[in-house]
């Protein structure tokens, strides 16, 4: 969506929702989905990426449409996760459409075409997650387990919408559509799942800081309970990893892509309107002047004295894109990658894999070079 008076609208109804304060009232389906994490790893931990998948889709399809979930075969995820698929699919280069743009109209059982079939199954599920789930909420189908009404974003921006049938309600149910969509869509909920898979790999293979982080929630959290998120202030060391984390293995290496909208001039070079910008957030976030030994999981590089050092860039300057577009869901994504974190450090050792000999196989980060970058040891099947 360029910059406009209707991105406007559609940045201000989704920040209302999701700016620090708003973010905090998510805290408790945050900490439920937490929990069921938990057990599912005790139960299979093989099954990592999925448990990440679930725990994160099931918390925003709670927040955003507030609908829960089932633990298994659940319609809600099954929908959400083609819509993801297509978004995980995007490789600039993968499809040949892309430079011979006439195949658009070759049928799709023509060899060579058949990305007109994955590409229909991504829409019809995009468009069944943006109309139905929220007509659902609209005619007021949705209902928590306990009989009430929802709380979920989606309800409240329709619940604003004054007065049915008017043209200006039409484009605000338009607009709380296009919200509810956005909070999961495309790479947003991939930004979340590749820094915790890259937390994963960070903790297998340094550990001596996982024995400080397990450390620090020891004497800070104590035995007999799980870290809540009112414990973020006084773990500085988990709140390093979450920044290391950002830093060390980039979701977005090369951000999104953004347009200059008039001519500008810049550190002396002329930018013409209309000039496509992409940033290279990895070589800022691997800049040996701001973080020395880049390639290293180093979450000390962001304390001094036991506590964070504020003069060490944040890398959530760079992570989190740049400008009037940066992420809106920051706030939101930080806190849920801090509660998953901890909680998970708190009760479980991470170790790398082992072979078929039971010996400890290495494991180095190594991420795609998709648009979305992912550690390489959790690529989906179907991408490798
Ligand atoms: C670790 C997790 C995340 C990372 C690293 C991340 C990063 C980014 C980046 C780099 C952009 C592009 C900004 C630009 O154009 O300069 C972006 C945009 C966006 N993100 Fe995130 N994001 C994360 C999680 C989330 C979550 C959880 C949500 C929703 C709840 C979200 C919602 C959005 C939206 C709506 C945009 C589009 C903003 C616009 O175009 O105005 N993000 N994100």
């Amino acid at each position: 969506m360029p910059y406009s008076p209707w991105w406007r609208r559609h940045r201000r109804a989704f920040w209302q929702y999701f700016f620090p304060a708003a973010s905090e009232q998510y805290q408790p389906v945050q900490r439920k989905s937490t929990q069921v994490f938990l057990r599912k790893l005790l139960e299979d931990p093989t099954r990592l990426v999925e448990h990440i998948r679930y725990t994160f889709t099931s918390s925003i399809i709670k927040i955003i449409y507030g609908l829960d979930v089932a633990e298994k075969n659940d319609e809600y995820i099954a929908m959400m996760e083609k819509v993801l698929e297509g978004g995980e699919a995007f490789v600039p280069g993968r499809y040949y459409v892309e430079f011979l743009p006439f195949l658009r109209h070759i049928p799709g059982w023509v060899p060579g075409a058949g990305f007109q079939k994955d590409f229909a199954e991504w829409r019809h599920a995009a468009k069944w997650v943006r109309n139905v789930m929220a007509e659902r909420t609209k005619e007021g189908m949705v209902r928590t387990v306990d009989g009430g009404t929802s709380q979920s974003v989606l309800a409240q921006l329709v619940g604003r919408i004054d007065e049915e049938d008017s043209p200006s309600s039409s484009e605000e149910f338009e607009i709380a559509k296009n919200v509810a969509l956005t909070s999961y869509e495309g790479q947003h909920a991939l930004d979340t799942y590749s820094t915790l898979q890259t937390f994963f790999v960070a903790m297998a293979s340094y550990p001596d800081v996982q024995k400080k982080a397990q450390a620090e929630l020891d004497a800070v959290v104590g035995p007999s309970r799980l870290p809540d998120h009112s414990d973020r202030l006084g773990l500085p060391y988990i709140n390093a990893i979450i920044k290391e984390a950002l830093r060390w293995g980039p979701v977005l290496p090369f951000s999104l892509a953004h347009q200059s909208i008039e001519d500008m001039e810049y550190d002396g070079y002329f930018i013409p309107s209309g000039t496509i910008l992409i940033p290279n957030t990895w070589a800022c976030l691997h800049d040996p002047k701001n973080y020395p030994d880049p390639e290293r999981f180093l979450p000390e590089r962001f304390l001094r004295d036991g506590k964070l050092n504020l003069e060490v860039c944040d890398p959530a300057r760079f992570a989190f894109g740049y400008g009037r577009r940066i992420c809106p869901g920051r706030y939101f994504a930080e806190a849920s990658l801090f509660i998953n974190i901890a909680t998970v450090l708190h009760v479980f050792d991470i170790t790398p894999p082992l072979d078929e000999n039971g010996r400890v196989t290495p494991i180095q980060l190594k991420m795609t070079n998709r648009i979305v970058s992912y550690a390489v040891l959790f690529q989906h099947p179907r991408h490798v």
